[in-house]
């Protein structure tokens, strides 16, 4: 399914700035996301991305301009937003079986709500078979591999059916193939239910083929549009304002050139992880 031009908008930003004491991360932000649309957001560490989500999440406010979700106010706990958080391995040790970790997000906020009630074991159920996790379902979590702990944090957040899904680094620390099955998953979601994702990521390489438009933050300013549009070196240049290159190899896209002391943050692109477009 591609996104609707003609649907209303799932989520809007309008005239939106966010800052920290004298530091703006961004301002006069208009953005519109349709149902089904694949948005990432790219930029250099501290650029703002994380805080994007969390003015969507209603636990930012911003210092002007609205952010609306289906045409009203955000607010904070709405469940048709689905969350991937950024968020480390869980070590081993940690008592909670993948299927508890599925299970915190059928029941939201309600703590106190029988975990083993059947309704919630059968949605469950239908979540570990979603995101192919079923037969490690019953394994301690801290015991999964990263990419079996992801798949559970995606079956987690598609959990109260959203119109809309945030993942912030959803892809951080996964091998190739991880990061194929994970990405995967989160594009069926939109295709299968037309949700739109919003999709915080340093490498745009591995959802390239799925992204609609890219929201690129960089020195307390963005650019936003297709990838054609944005990841070119002329409009990252003037958006960095100092001469950066984007390189093309194949389908995979680089950005060179962020200076390492630069203002807002420092280049992604580690040689030594083979990263691209940041
Ligand atoms: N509540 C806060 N109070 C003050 N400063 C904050 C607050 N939240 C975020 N910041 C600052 O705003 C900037 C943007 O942070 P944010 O986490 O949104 O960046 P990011 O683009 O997600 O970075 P990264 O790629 O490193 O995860 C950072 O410099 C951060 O220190």
């Amino acid at each position: 399914m591609t996104p609707d031009s003609a649907a209303a908008p799932v989520l809007s930003f309008a005239d939106a700035s966010l800052g920290f004491g004298s530091r703006i991360l961004w301002r006069g932000l208009d953005l519109n996301i349709r149902p089904g649309e694949f948005l990432a957001v790219l930029g250099p560490n501290g650029s703002g991305k994380t805080s994007l989500l969390k003015t969507i999440l209603g636990q930012q406010k911003l210092d002007s301009g609205s952010v609306t979700l289906a045409g009203a106010a955000v607010r904070h706990g709405d469940r048709r937003i689905g969350y991937i958080p950024q968020q480390k391995l869980i070590p081993a040790g940690v008592p909670l079986r993948g299927r508890d970790l599925v299970a915190l997000g059928v029941n939201g906020h309600r703590f106190g709500v029988p975990l083993a009630s059947r309704a919630v074991r059968r949605r469950v159920d239908e979540l570990l078979a979603d995101v192919g996790a079923t037969a490690y379902g019953d394994q301690p979590v801290g015991e999964l591999s990263g990419g079996e702990q992801q798949r559970l944090r995606v079956g987690q957040a598609l959990a109260g059916d959203p119109v809309l899904l945030l993942c912030d680094e959803p892809l951080l620390s996964l091998d190739l193939q991880h990061q194929r099955g994970v990405s995967e998953l989160i594009d069926r979601r939109r295709r299968e239910h037309n949700t739109a994702v919003v999709f915080v990521t340093h490498d745009v390489n591995p959802v390239l083929g799925m992204v609609d438009r890219i929201l690129y933050l960089a020195a307390g300013q963005f650019r936003e549009g297709t990838p054609a549009e944005v990841l070119r070196s002329d409009v990252l240049s003037e958006l960095y304002g100092t001469p950066v290159e984007v390189l093309r190899s194949g389908e995979r896209v680089f950005v060179a050139g962020v200076p390492d002391g630069h203002a807002e943050g420092h280049h992604h692109a580690d040689p030594h992880r083979g990263e691209g477009a940041s």
